[in-house]
């Protein structure tokens, strides 16, 4: 494998990789920074035109991105018709996400490969716990409503401890779209303390439904404000927008995650979520992360890929990288 280091697999994000560092302390809201913030969208189009083909790799460099990839996915069921038994399968495929031919090909057959987590709806977190125990990999849920968030605020808090309850050591929250759209960063301030609160010990993605947020400055401070309210990651979206993960808006994100932790020293992770399902996509998401922020943010620690069908593909682009063949995606078992 060249270019890209795969260590330390077990990718996934234990309570010790959480441990490695030092956890967002929440910071005053400062309105004045918030206000502040601007954003020049013709400059960010730009920059993320630049990145498809331009940074392409090829063979072992490939493979070697693809499987650190794996590491950082959270790999997601979030539908309606969700069952225990699709979510025993989704966690089966967690802990062996790529058939163990193609990784004995790939010299990775005793590296303990996983996904970064599991993302489920609170009914499953219980039964994903213990389809994983043991394996360290944790489990997600999203959560105060998900996903359009507007369910009393009581009853997110409520919801948000049951999945702690239940072994949940990830709570991804959305927050309430409003705020954003009014400016009522107080209001959104205030609600992602009591969300991180109510998370104790599990970590807080914020999801912003960047979809919603009808404006660049509107994500870039919405993530602002989220990170000074204690989040540990920010995360574009649930999925169920019109509008789902871009580059654009990561760029916008990250840049972000820049300035908080020049200002504060504190390391916040990225999770970019919905409608990433191609290997070459996901290679653009961690080429602006590596360039953007460092190799630091490559790590399932700092940086998460919310997907549901993205692992087929890239268990397709590996096998095709073993055997010279591609096969049909119903070969790969599914999440
Ligand atoms: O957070 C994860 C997303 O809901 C997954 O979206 P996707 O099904 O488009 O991959």
């Amino acid at each position: 494998m060249a270019d890209l280091k795969i260590a330390p697999i077990g990718g996934h994000a234990t309570q010790a990789g959480h441990n490695a560092i030092a956890r967002n302390v929440a910071q005053p809201l400062d309105l004045g920074w918030v206000q502040g913030v601007r954003v020049n969208l013709s400059a960010a189009e730009r920059r993320v035109a630049t990145l498809p083909g331009r940074r392409t790799v090829k063979k072992d460099a490939q493979a070697a991105w693809l499987l650190k990839a794996i590491t950082c996915i959270d790999l997601t069921t979030l539908n309606g018709d969700d069952t225990a038994e699709r979510v025993k399968r989704l966690c089966a495929k967690a802990k062996a996400p790529v058939r163990a031919d193609l990784l004995d090909a790939l010299g990775m057959a005793d590296r303990g490969l996983t996904t970064g987590a599991i993302c489920v709806y609170h009914r499953f977190v219980a039964t994903a716990v213990e389809a994983l125990a043991g394996t360290g990999i944790p489990v997600a849920a999203v959560s105060t409503g998900f996903p359009a968030g507007l369910i009393p605020h009581d009853l997110k808090l409520k919801e948000i401890e049951a999945s702690v309850k239940d072994g949940a050591e990830e709570i991804d929250i959305v927050i309430t779209r409003e705020h954003v759209l009014t400016g009522n960063w107080q209001a959104l301030y205030d609600e992602m303390r009591d969300f991180r609160a109510a998370c104790g010990q599990a970590h807080v993605k914020a999801i912003l439904a960047t979809g919603d947020l009808k404006t660049l400055r509107n994500v870039a401070r919405a993530s602002l404000v989220c990170m000074m309210a204690g989040a540990d990651f920010i995360k574009t979206s649930t999925g169920k927008e019109s509008v789902n993960a871009t580059l654009a808006v990561t760029l916008i994100m990250i840049r972000m995650i820049r300035e908080y932790q020049e200002r504060t020293g504190f390391k916040i992770g990225y999770k970019p979520a919905g409608g990433i399902s191609a290997a070459k996509d996901v290679l653009n998401y961690q080429f602006l992360m590596k360039e953007e922020l460092g190799r630091e943010w490559l790590e399932p620690n700092l940086f998460r890929i919310g997907a549901s069908s993205l692992l087929a593909d890239i268990e397709r682009q590996l096998e095709h990288h073993v055997t010279g063949r591609y096969s049909a995606y119903n070969r790969h078992a599914a999440g």
